[in-house]
């Protein structure tokens, strides 16, 4: 196993690039900015919560990290190459927030998942390694008996579970996962909290947006809590209990404030 201790507002012991590093980012969005200044690692093998109250950020930054929304300022290394050169994008995974995407077009479940390796197949036929991984990922999120379903049919649990399988079917050294919780019933956030204790343990650093912890906290070495688009302070996991219990960075009467951490200690 290759989890590591990390130290509050970052990764302690981390062994190569951190998978993500993130610096000092800026974006706007619709002419107005919406990251202003945000810092944000995920070390190898790390598990980094980003929370924070509606429309604090946190999609936009995965989406930054990503390369999908372009920053203004700051900088963004992937596994230690700055993006502008990254072109392995076979090693990230990725949940988008409660999509319909795959909802509406004739696909079974099995060739949504099969989607997952397609940064890897590009539009090459899939390989024995590509099916095998397709049904490794069904089998993990416990839908391998509805490979042939049309996604329409699937409810939306069902169909978050898929995504989550698209993601995995890429056997990604970084996941990132926009509330992967949603719309998952209780029973099912637990399996879906074992299948990423499954990843953790093999070594994928993970970077998720939660709105609770739920099931996942045991999972988690940092949650990063944004606000107005800056790091409003980073928790470690003795902090996390209190966290599940306020998501959103409210503090219960009888506990001692958090920790103000400056966005700049967090690299
Ligand atoms: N395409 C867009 N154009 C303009 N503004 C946007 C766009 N997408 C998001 N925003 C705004 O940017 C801010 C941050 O949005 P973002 O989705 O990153 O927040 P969030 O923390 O993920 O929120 P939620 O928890 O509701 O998903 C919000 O004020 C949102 O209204």
């Amino acid at each position: 196993m290759t989890r590591k201790t990390a130290a509050p507002g970052g990764p302690a012991t981390a062994e190569g690039p951190p998978a993500v590093a993130l610096r000092g980012a800026t974006a706007s969005l619709g002419g107005r900015p919406v990251l202003r200044g945000v810092d944000l690692t995920v070390a190898p093998g790390e598990t980094v919560a980003l929370l924070g109250a509606n429309g604090s950020g946190k999609s936009t930054t995965i989406r930054a990290v990503l390369g999908q929304v372009p920053l203004t300022g700051g900088e963004l290394e992937l596994f230690g190459t700055p993006l502008a050169r990254f072109r392995d994008w076979q090693r990230l995974g990725y949940v988008p927030q409660r999509s319909t995407a795959a909802a509406g077009v004739p696909a079974t479940v099995r060739e949504v998942v099969a989607a997952g390796r397609l940064a890897r197949r590009k539009f090459r036929p899939l390989g024995r390694a590509d099916k095998a991984a397709v049904r490794h990922a069904l089998e993990q999120v416990g839908m391998d008996d509805r490979a042939k379903d049309p996604v329409d049919a699937l409810s939306g649990g069902q169909h978050q579970r898929v995504l989550i399988a698209r993601a995995l079917a890429a056997e990604p050294e970084l996941l990132i996962m926009d509330e992967p919780l949603a719309g998952v019933d209780v029973g099912n956030q637990e399996a879906l909290a074992a299948t990423l204790r499954e990843q953790v343990d093999q070594g994928t650093s993970v970077l998720l947006v939660l709105h609770e912890l739920g099931p996942l906290a045991p999972l988690i070495d940092r949650a990063v809590v944004l606000r107005d688009g800056q790091v409003e302070r980073v928790d470690n996991p003795d902090r996390l209990h209190d966290l599940a219990c306020h998501p959103h960075g409210s503090e219960p009467a009888e506990a001692a404030p958090a920790p103000k951490i400056e966005t700049g200690s967090l690299t």
